[in-house]
């Protein structure tokens, strides 16, 4: 079954959003696979953005990632890299459709509140750097109830 890496950001954390995103995940029939609370380095977090090294945003974007702990994510289920990027909201606030996590709780785009893989190949790499040990091996009673 497909797998995304979900990240809330450092101010996910500290605004108490923690349990309001997991549960929207959960909420839909979406399997939790792998949870950490973690204060990455520079050098972590440059290489998780390493495609936006160029951007102009992109060392301020590393010290907000930097600045407290985030919590990294394993979601698995259906779709769930695009349909997770569709609970999370475009990637501007301003632009986040109201129902969205970023279209409810952000209103900056440097304070986005949260970071979801944008391909399943993206994914792949992200769970194999924040999840070196490989996602937590289990199904969940539900399943049959979630899914035909
Ligand atoms: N113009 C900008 N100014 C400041 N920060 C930005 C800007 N554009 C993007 N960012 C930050 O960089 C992150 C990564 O940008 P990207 O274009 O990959 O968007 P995304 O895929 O929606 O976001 P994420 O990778 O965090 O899920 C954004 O979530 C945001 O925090």
């Amino acid at each position: 079954m497909e797998q995304t890496f979900i990240m809330i950001k450092p101010d996910g954390v500290q605004r108490g959003l923690v349990g309001e995103i997991i549960s929207r995940f959960e909420k839909k029939g979406f399997s939790l696979k792998g949870l950490k609370l973690i204060t990455v380095d520079r050098p972590f977090a440059e290489k998780h953005y390493a495609d936006l090294s160029a951007k102009p945003f992109f060392s301020g974007l590393v010290d907000y990632i930097i600045s407290g702990p985030v919590v990294a994510m394993i979601w698995e289920g259906k779709n769930v890299v695009v349909t997770g990027r569709k609970i999370i909201g475009a990637t501007n606030p301003s632009e986040s459709a109201p129902g969205t996590i970023r279209g409810d709780f952000a209103v900056e785009i440097g304070r986005n509140v949260i970071h979801g893989s944008d391909s399943v190949e993206s994914a792949r790499k992200e769970i194999a750097l924040w999840f070196p040990d490989g996602p937590v091996n289990w199904e969940s009673s539900l399943h049959h109830w979630v899914y035909e």
